[in-house]
């Protein structure tokens, strides 16, 4: 890799992006950047009527997302220094496309490129997929409240779509680097040789 690579954690809710993000962040000594969630004020609302709140939602996440993505690459891309991420900024047309319906999605999703277009995107996407169980189970054990009204069919759906965006991203941009972990199987929480594996992988990508 020439330069300073951008890598990015993705996946479906409670994949574990945030955790792996923060371990490799650790482990290899790069800058995090998070999500933002506690301050989201529309989740909780969200989650209760998403035909009501998506639109606002989501351009808050949007938002958020490109103020982030901009500091992001002031403080690291612009100046040659590597750095992890717990998302993808695509990631907003991915739920985007699922919540919002009519001519909100066409807004949206014009506002995204507008936004986004221009900006740099990561070089490399550590993509965790993991099956429904697998996901319902680990989002009830952190038990966020307002995360009790998903339901396992915006879940599945919401799985797909990672699968779809994901094959769909590798065509278009066919220079991303993206490394799929079955979060099923490899378990980088519970197991050191697991988690070590990732880390040796990813090292060799950036060099
Ligand atoms: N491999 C794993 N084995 C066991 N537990 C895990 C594993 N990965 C994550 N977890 C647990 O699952 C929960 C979700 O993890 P995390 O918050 O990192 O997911 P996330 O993908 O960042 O979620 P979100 O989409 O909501 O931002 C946490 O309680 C975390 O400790
Ligand atoms: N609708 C919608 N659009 C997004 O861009 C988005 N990004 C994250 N989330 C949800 C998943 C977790 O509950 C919680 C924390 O990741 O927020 C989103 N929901």
């Amino acid at each position: 890799m020439k330069h300073a690579p951008f890598i990015a954690v993705e996946g479906p809710i409670g994949a574990g992006k945030t955790t792996l993000a923060t371990m490799l962040a650790s482990e290899l000594e790069l800058p995090v950047i998070r999500e933002i969630v506690e301050e989201n004020p529309y989740l909780d609302k969200f989650y209760q009527n998403m035909d009501d709140w998506s639109f606002q939602l989501e351009m808050f996440f949007l938002c958020n997302r490109y103020k982030q993505l901009e500091d992001t690459v002031n403080q690291y891309i612009d100046r040659g220094k590597p750095v992890i991420s717990d998302y993808h900024i695509y990631k907003n047309l991915i739920f985007g496309e699922r919540t919002l319906k009519g001519t909100k999605r066409d807004k949206y999703r014009e506002i995204y490129h507008v936004l986004t277009d221009d900006l740099p995107k990561p070089d490399i996407i550590l993509y965790i997929r993991a099956n429904l169980d697998t996901l319902m189970a680990r989002i009830a054990k952190r038990g966020r409240p307002f995360e009790e009204e998903i339901s396992p069919a915006y879940m599945q759906q919401l799985i797909e779509d990672y699968d779809d965006a994901m094959a769909s991203l590798a065509v278009r941009e066919p220079s991303t680097v993206i490394v799929t972990i079955d979060g099923n199987q490899v378990d980088f929480v519970e197991n050191k040789e697991d988690f070590a594996a990732i880390a040796e992988h990813l090292k060799e990508l950036m060099t």
